[in-house]
């Protein structure tokens, strides 16, 4: 990972330099003024790229914050505050994280459309405000100071060269922390996120904090470039397009955001020298956003895809660590894992789950099986947190779990997979695991992807089948080492043979990872392989509970489960 980070950063380095000599050595004074705007734009939406293109979000207010560091570094130069303009910038950027994190907090109830909604209110009162206050300096002309070296045009863009560098650079690194793989799997699906353990509200907020950093970073820029500000410099239009502009480059990367800074200046542009209306440029953004949404996949995203294709960067073989050693095997302990307690969970006038008592021991794996629509996928929401209200208990090692929230649940020690696999496909197999397991050495990592067969660490999830990902679920749930781990039908997809092959390795997971499993399966045959005992659901209750090969010879299991009828079960 640091590899690929130190990487990219050599490539944004490298072509800063070449970009900054051409321009200020070969290009005319204005296009070196044009192309400044053009990073001023670009920092400007890497804020968008973190928030929407990481995270998910619809953030409509990001000039707004800009707006914030733009104001305040006019405050400072005209209360004649100690340092020079980098410092104020810096200040300026701090003092828009308060509003981001105002702003994050409905993110943490509204997602798409409504949040949305909140954001462009927030722009829309900002515009208000704009409007009824000046910006400090602007009607005595007092304009923000460059600092000597960078006074001149060129000077200037060099200045804002090395914000663009630094922040770019900075973003390739944290992207690859956990945080970053945190915010991917916070866009991909919230719900499973909560199930790895990560509090949605600190992702969110995290998000939204650092991107009003960055937005506030470029107003400041902003200010240094032009001198005085006025308030049209962040209204909400500016938001819009920058948004639309964002969707379609795709501004979470370095080369979308400069691509999108690049089209923001020169559409202007061309329309001013064309005698054109500036609005037809915001119609084009939006049409390319548009065009964006709908084919799945922003400018930069389509660029890197054609890049992997050329290079044909095949991840390692399979057999690449094969000499790593399996997790080692660790004590089993004793007693009784999970259990509940007359679990009973209404949908309306639908019973689903109607006083379930089950017990799940440590050190084994237990089948949970029933016929389509018995309760077995509400049990593991329940269980793990992820249903509004239920009556009766979960109790983890003896202690109730009920009002514990699903992604404290989960650092506490219940993790599940789900039916239909979750996983942020920007991801790589290696930086899932590790999502999901917490802090792993290399070899820890590789251990477990050799133990259940799953490609090499470097491997883009994207590119995996969909048989795999549901082998690297079961890879992260066990890494964490929980104490008991929940398999929503890990064998959908996979072949006769793969499943018995997983049979075996769920039959391995207490012995290796500590953990006691609860199985939902239809498959018999991986039940078979994999379970020491089974509890057979039907219409939301319990009705057979024990040894596998007794409970699948029950009368009531044959009758309900396999749908054979007592007297016709020789035909
Ligand atoms: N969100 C929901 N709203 C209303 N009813 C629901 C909801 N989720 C499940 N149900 C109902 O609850 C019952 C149990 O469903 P559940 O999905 O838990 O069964 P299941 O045993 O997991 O089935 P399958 O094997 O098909 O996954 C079914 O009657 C189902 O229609």
């Amino acid at each position: 990972m640091k590899r690929a980070s130190f990487r990219s950063a050599s490539v944004i380095v490298a072509a800063a330099m070449v970009a900054g000599a051409i321009i200020t050595g070969l290009l005319p004074g204005y296009w070196t003024y044009l192309a400044t705007s053009v990073l001023i734009s670009a920092v400007a939406l890497q804020s968008i790229g973190l928030v929407a293109g990481r995270t998910g979000m619809i953030a409509l207010c990001q000039m707004s914050f800009a707006g914030v560091g733009a104001w305040t570094v006019g405050y400072l130069n005209v209360g004649g505050a100690p340092g020079n303009l980098p410092v104020w910038i810096f200040i300026g950027g701090l003092a828009a994280v308060p509003f981001g994190v105002a702003i994050g907090l409905p993110a943490l109830r509204l997602r798409g459309i409504n949040l949305a909604i909140v954001t462009l209110g927030f722009a829309t009162a900002f515009d208000a405000i704009l409007a009824s206050i000046t910006f400090p300096g602007q009607t005595k002309f007092i304009a923000v100071p460059r600092p000597e070296i960078f006074d001149s045009d060129g000077g200037y863009f060099i200045f804002v060269l090395i914000f663009y560098v630094f922040l770019a650079v900075g973003l390739e690194f944290l992207i690859r922390t956990r945080l970053g793989a945190i915010w991917l799997a916070v866009r991909h699906s919230e719900r499973a996120a909560a199930a790895h353990g990560i509090s949605i509200p600190g992702a969110k907020l995290s998000a939204f904090a650092i991107s009003a950093f960055i937005a506030g970073i470029s107003g400041g820029l902003l200010a240094g470039y032009l001198g005085t500000l006025v308030a049209d410099n962040f209204n909400m239009m500016q938001s819009l397009a920058l948004f639309a502009v964002s969707t379609m480059t795709g501004a979470q990367f370095a080369e979308g955001a400069l691509i999108g800074g690049i089209l923001a200046v020169a559409f202007p542009e061309i329309l001013r020298r064309l005698n054109l209306g500036q609005d037809i440029g915001n119609v084009l953004f939006a049409i390319g956003a548009t065009q964006a949404l709908s084919a799945g996949e922003s400018m930069s995203e389509t660029l890197r895809r054609k890049v992997r294709g050329w290079r044909k960067a095949a991840p390692a073989p399979l057999d690449a660590g094969a000499r790593i050693a399996p997790p080692a095997a660790v004590p089993l302990r004793h007693g009784t894992a999970l259990s509940t307690r007359g679990l009973t969970v209404r949908y309306g006038a639908v019973v689903a789950l109607n006083h379930v008592d089950l017990a799940v021991p440590e050190g084994a794996v237990s089948g949970l099986i029933g016929p389509n629509g018995a309760g077995k996928s509400t049990l593991i929401d329940a269980v793990a947190g992820f249903l509004h209200s239920y009556s009766g208990s979960v109790e983890l090692a003896g202690d109730a779990v009920d009002d514990q929230p699903a992604h404290v649940r989960a650092r506490n020690g219940i993790r599940r997979t789900w039916q239909t696999t979750r996983i942020a496909p920007e991801l790589t197999v290696g930086a899932y695991v590790r999502l999901a397991g917490g802090e792993m050495s290399d070899a820890e990592v590789q251990a477990i992807l050799n133990w259940i067969e799953c490609p090499h660490p470097d491997t883009l999830v994207a590119s995996v089948d969909a048989g795999t990902r549901r082998l690297l679920d079961v890879a992260g749930v066990v890494a964490a080492r929980p104490k008991v781990v929940l398999l929503d039908e890990p064998a959908a997809g996979q072949s006769y043979e793969e499943t018995i092959k997983l049979g075996r390795h769920i039959a391995e997971i207490p012995k290796l990872f500590g953990c006691a499993v609860l199985l939902v399966e239809h498959d018999m045959d991986l039940v078979r392989a994999a379970c020491s005992e089974i509890t057979v659901l039907d219409f939301g209750r319990v009705i057979a509970a024990g040894a596998p090969a007794v409970v699948l010879e029950d009368p009531r299991v044959r009758k309900a489960y396999l749908g054979i009828e007592e007297g016709n079960a020789a035909a």
